[in-house]
């Protein structure tokens, strides 16, 4: 089928206006000509900066920030242009390509950007915003220069392999790019495992399977060793799927590709099972995981309904973010009690969990009780041992809740001489284990296409869809904060009136709380500096780029 070429379409604007190639955005330089070098001394109001976001001194170098009318502040991404002289740029294939011959708009525009928060008031200033993902129309590589790999780390989620499927097939469909390769079991495949060749037939069906094909691991990340083997291996376009843990290593692999100032681009595609990665809407899988959640729910349900005051107790995943345990329960309405890490709670004494339960089963003969991993672990440090014990990344080992619970609850019944049976479900490795769902398939399809546009326009990200846009994040943002559940948030509050448990809350728990909020929603990004202020990086990076 012979290319169309592109006659009088439009040149990214939104309403699809025509505009003249001279017109078009220019291509990706918006700093170049108003950067100034960011040092500890140097930027204007570097201790807000700080202040305000949780920015390190050592991130501050390298945050990229421009401010607009209207208190618009945009939180940019690094450019190879940042620190790479004389980059040759090619015209965007995508033009020429027959699916999108029928696009409207192929090209975003270059200003497009998004922004954090859409709740606004009459006189709220426009706040943070994001550069907007989406194909550009002049890329830096070209097609036939493209060396692309792919690395898949930390646990398991759904959709892995959907990603990987669809970085591979996007890039060769839509870039031609035919030098793709797969990193074997984590970042420590970078240096010492041979890189798999991939195509789009060798990937073809695996996003009918769960896990990831490329395999998976924790621990291992050696930035030096990892990024020499970029560099010999001729690798310009790294792809990155993982979770916090992986995007804080994406970070420092692209801070040494920038130091030595190789023409490299490193696309972060976060991967959380527990939705706890900030900035984002939704992680990919999440839905996936709080859909096959219910199946456990239910058996729990089944088992407590046909016990005499039965209990079905399930937990999920989360070490420091309750999201799956709180939609699951919100989902399932069979639950009586959902615990979380972000909501204390005790057990003896009046008004606690164990008391709960009792008048639960009183009342309705049984209960199901869905506990988040990271929930009460305050409460089994104090009557265990405490284990200081890390997994290969340096994550703390939880102590398991479940078990913990369930001999708790026994006891109480014991003392109390009041029969009753519990049932403990702990279904962690099915739930991870499976294959997306529909809804979370495009949703990985459109994030692995994201990143491919972002990475062949020369930027350097963690992409990701705020309010339902795609949108390119810079690496500190997504690593400095985790996602949490907000206890004073309207969502929690629709829990705990579904479940009709009590908050455990004292009023210690809520004011420490407020207070959370209140610095959370602290401006995050200095107003009133300068103009237009854009990073670049120290001085020691900088230099070694010349
Ligand atoms: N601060 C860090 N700097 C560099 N690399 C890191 C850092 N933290 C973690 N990593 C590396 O990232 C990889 C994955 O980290 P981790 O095991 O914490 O999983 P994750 O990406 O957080 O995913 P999840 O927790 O959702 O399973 C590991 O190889 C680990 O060595
Ligand atoms: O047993 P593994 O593979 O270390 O993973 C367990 C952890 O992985 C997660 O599911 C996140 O990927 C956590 O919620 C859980 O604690
Ligand atoms: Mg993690």
């Amino acid at each position: 089928m012979g290319r169309r070429r592109r006659s009088g379409r439009s040149w990214g604007h939104d309403d699809g206006e025509r505009a003249p190639p001279e017109q078009a955005p220019k291509a990706a330089l918006p700093f170049s000509a108003t950067c100034v070098r960011i040092s500890r001394d140097s930027y204007p109001n570097l201790r807000a900066l700080r202040n305000a976001s949780s920015v390190s001194l050592a991130d501050a170098a390298y945050v990229k920030i421009s401010e607009g009318d209207s208190g618009y502040v945009l939180d940019d991404v690094p450019h190879l242009t940042d620190y790479v002289p004389d980059i040759q740029t090619y015209p965007n294939p995508l033009q020429d390509h027959p699916a999108y011959s029928t696009v409207k708009q192929y090209f975003v525009n270059e200003d497009d950007t998004v922004p954090q928060k859409v709740v606004v008031q009459k006189n709220s200033r426009r706040g943070v915003h994001f550069r907007r993902a989406g194909p550009r129309q002049r890329i830096y590589f070209g097609p036939d220069e493209v060396k692309a790999c792919i690395v898949t780390c930390g646990g398991l989620c759904p959709g892995l392999n959907t990603v990987i499927r669809e970085l591979v097939c996007g890039l060769s469909h839509m870039y031609n790019v035919n030098s793709i390769f797969g990193i074997q079991n984590g970042y420590k495949g970078f240096y010492s495992s041979n890189y798999l060749p991939l195509t789009p037939k060798s990937v073809n069906d695996i996003h009918k399977r769960g896990g990831t094909i490329l395999g998976t691991s924790r621990g291992g990340h050696d930035t030096k060793k990892i990024v020499d083997n970029i560099q010999d291996r001729g690798i310009n376009q790294v792809y990155i799927i993982g979770g916090d843990g992986t995007q804080k290593g994406a970070y420092e692999i692209f801070k040494e590709i920038r130091k030595r100032g190789l023409k490299v681009s490193v696309a972060g595609i976060p991967k959380t099972i527990d939705n706890d990665i900030a900035i984002i809407d939704k992680s990919f899988g999440f839905d996936t995981a709080v859909e096959e959640a219910q199946r456990a729910i239910d058996s729990a349900h089944v088992e407590a309904c046909s016990a005499e005051n039965g209990i079905g107790l399930v937990k999920l995943t989360g070490r420091y973010s309750g999201f799956i345990a709180m939609y699951a329960t919100l989902a399932s309405r069979d639950v009586d009690c959902c615990l979380i890490p972000e909501s204390p709670f005790y057990m003896d004494r009046e008004g606690g969990l164990l008391e709960y339960i009792e008048r639960r089963l009183k009342e309705n003969k049984h209960m199901v009780i869905v506990v988040a991993e990271g929930a009460g672990q305050d409460l089994i440090a104090k009557s265990i041992a405490k284990s200081d014990q890390q997994d290969a990344s340096g994550n703390k080992l939880l102590l398991d809740i479940g078990l913990w619970l369930t001999h708790k609850i026994k006891d109480y019944f014991k003392t109390k001489k009041m029969e009753m049976t519990i049932k403990y479900i702990d279904p962690t490795y099915m739930i991870r284990a499976i294959p997306s769902n529909a809804s979370d398939n495009v949703y990985c399809t459109l994030l692995a296409h994201s990143a491919i546009h972002g990475a062949m326009a020369g930027y350097s990200f963690t992409v990701g869809m705020v309010n339902g846009r795609h949108t390119y994040i810079p690496f500190y943002r997504v690593t400095s904060t985790r996602n949490k559940v907000k206890i004073t948030d309207r969502m929690w509050a629709r829990l705990l009136s579904s479940t009709n448990q009590p908050s455990f809350l004292s009023q210690k728990d809520i004011d420490e709380a407020r207070e959370a909020d209140r610095l959370a929603n602290k401006p995050p990004l200095p107003t009133g500096a300068s103009h237009r202020v854009a990073s670049s990086f120290e001085q020691s990076a900088s230099s070694s780029s010349n």
